[in-house]
């Protein structure tokens, strides 16, 4: 149940268990990801493209999201910040290219969501193109519900753990205990307000044991997926964030007892020991969607 008294939307078993970034100037890497199978895939113009290289990024990777060169996968373009002289002009290109999101570095309050969405909307972008927020500073961790509920175009909030981290002056340590505040209140801010929320980046691209160990802490905290750097790391991120042959059983088993007791008149039922009531026949069906819509996406590539 969310804020407004809403249940979860169809929008919320889009696959996003990988969402990779690619840097706008970096040719090569705008090519290699139209073979990766990462479920989402982020254009960046912020963080990774060079000042003298900015203008040129822009071109390339609306003129890639106007085309359409990443098939049924949700594309993102993630603009420079409103702070910045390239953010008007990136967020008037975008509208125009039409992608699936714009994310926006460093949002901190619902009116800058709302500034956002007055700003696609008289730039002419098509309804589909929603609003992803990154959730990186201080203060948008204190105010991460009114920004997750200041508009129904807003799906999916976005962690910046390198930001945060620095902002809080904090270390990067295996566990991520300096960032568990912040991350916890963005994991409550998001399941109230009915949207997604996908965990920050791991940046150290060749240790394989340390990114299993913070995608499988991503997973049990509740995120719906993790941002990725690198293509090494999409297939083992899709693997931790996929549900296991384990639990698809176990929801299978759920439902259909569940269905059976109904039928014979009996609210309450148990699947192998255990005691099943409608809130644990909610999250079997949500399961088993999630993995339906892997299993579509997968089909479409
Ligand atoms: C992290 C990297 C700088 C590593 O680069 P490098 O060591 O050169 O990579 P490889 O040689 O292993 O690359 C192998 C091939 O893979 C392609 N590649 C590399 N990265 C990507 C990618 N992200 N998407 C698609 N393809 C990629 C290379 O071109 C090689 O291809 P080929 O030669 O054909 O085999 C580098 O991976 C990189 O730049 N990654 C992206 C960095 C980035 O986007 N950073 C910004 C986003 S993260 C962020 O902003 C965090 C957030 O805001 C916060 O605050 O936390
Ligand atoms: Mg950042």
């Amino acid at each position: 149940m969310t804020a407004d008294g809403n249940q979860a939307t169809a929008t919320d078993f889009r696959p996003r268990r990988s969402v990779l970034y690619m840097p706008g100037a970096n040719e090569r890497a705008l090519e290699k990801a139209k073979g990766l199978p990462a479920d989402a895939l982020i254009l960046d113009l912020e963080d990774a493209v060079a000042p003298a290289a900015k203008e040129a990024a822009r071109e390339r990777v609306c003129a890639l999201a106007a085309e359409g060169a990443y098939g049924h996968r949700e594309v993102i373009i993630r603009v420079n910040g409103r702070d910045t002289s390239w953010h008007a002009d990136d967020l008037r290109a975008a509208a125009k290219a039409g992608p699936d999101a714009v994310l926006v570095p460093k949002v901190s309050s619902a009116d800058e969501v709302h500034a956002i969405e007055a700003d696609l909307v008289a730039a002419g972008a098509p309804e589909r193109t929603k609003i992803w927020a990154m959730v990186e500073t201080p203060i948008a961790m204190l105010r991460a519900l009114e920004i997750a509920a200041a508009s129904p175009r807003l799906a999916v909030l976005v962690m910046g753990t390198n930001d945060l981290a620095n902002e809080l002056r904090a270390e990067h340590v295996p566990g991520r205990a300096p960032l568990l505040p912040g991350l916890g209140l963005c994991l409550l801010a998001a399941r109230a307000a009915g949207k997604a929320i996908i965990d920050g980046v791991y940046n150290d691209v060749r240790n394989a044991e340390g990114f299993a160990a913070e995608c499988q802490q991503g997973r049990e905290l509740g995120f719906d997926g993790k941002t990725l750097i690198h293509p090494g790391q999409v297939e083992p991120c899709n693997e931790a964030f996929s549900p296991s042959d384990k639990q698809l059983t176990e929801a299978t088993e759920i439902v259909r007892a569940f269905e059976e007791a109904v039928a014979e008149g009996r609210g309450v039922v148990t699947v192998n020991g255990r005691m099943i009531e409608n809130l644990h026949v909610d999250n079997a069906r949500r399961l088993l969607a999630v993995d339906a819509a892997i299993a579509e996406l997968a089909a479409a590539r």
